[in-house]
């Protein structure tokens, strides 16, 4: 998979991009992750890539030109049709769910706007989606664009070595994560729970699927109600009720 990032900022991307599993993707030729500067497309000898905001008011606006260059740049670096992504408060949330379709693209380019945004135009005729990474507001796109850049590259066919991809499993996907223990066994603050040390592969799975459950009916009520329960998890997720309404 190609990313395409259009940011004013593109050490800082690239550096995002360099690190842990994803950068070992990209070493492993699963992922590529390029770097589109607007500024190197500003035509004015000052490279100018921002404009004053029309009908007054605070900030500048980050001007049509330089960023249709760099998309145009963009969409003729590689032959497979590119679709562009732009990271914003009014964008749609990023679910996993978007996650998963978005890592099986061939291409996608993210847009990353600073100062108070994008001229309209541009999102209107260029950009084929709008994301957002949370409801708070951001002082450049380039975090959002890192936190799409690691969540689509990490499901990349072997970005994941086996114990990794395991935590991919069925019933994770929609539900919160079950708790993690390693070594020491016995420590100040508590024991590891016995069944982790049976051996009971089974058991195991089930203690780790019923934790995931009743986690999730604690913390997230809302991720549970889009999700309907197999006879196996309704079952481990009223022990989990009955156990800590006890
Ligand atoms: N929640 C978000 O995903 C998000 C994205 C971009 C941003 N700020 C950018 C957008 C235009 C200028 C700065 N703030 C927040």
């Amino acid at each position: 998979m190609r990313i395409d990032v259009v940011t004013l900022f593109p050490d800082f991307m690239r550096q995002c991009a360099a690190v842990g599993v994803v950068g070992r993707a990209q070493q492993r030729e699963l992922l590529q992750v390029e770097t589109w500067n607007p500024r190197d497309f500003a035509t004015d000898n000052y490279r100018t890539v921002d404009g004053r905001t029309c009908g007054g008011g605070p900030g500048m606006v980050m001007l049509i030109e330089p960023l249709r260059a760099a998309l145009k740049a963009v969409r003729e670096a590689a032959p497979e049709p590119v679709h562009v992504i732009y990271l914003s408060p009014q964008g749609a949330r990023l679910t996993q769910d978007r996650v998963v379709s978005l890592a099986k693209m061939p291409r996608i380019a993210l847009l990353c706007g600073r100062y108070e945004g994008v001229d309209e135009r541009l999102l209107a005729h260029e950009v084929d989606e709008e994301l957002s990474i949370g409801d708070y507001v951001l002082s450049g796109g380039e975090l959002g664009a890192a936190v799409v850049i690691d969540a689509v590259g990490r499901l990349q066919d072997g970005a994941l070595n086996d114990a990794q991809s395991a935590q991919q499993d069925s019933f994770s996907d929609g539900l919160l994560d079950c708790p993690h223990y390693t070594k020491p066994v016995h420590d100040a603050l508590g024991d590891v729970p016995a069944v982790l040390l049976s051996g009971d592969h089974a058991a195991i799975r089930r203690w780790r699927l019923k934790q995931s459950l009743g986690r999730t009916w604690l913390r997230r009520p809302d991720l549970l109600a889009r999700r309907n329960l197999d006879a196996e998890s309704a079952v481990l997720l009223e022990e989990f009720r009955r156990d800590y309404l006890r």
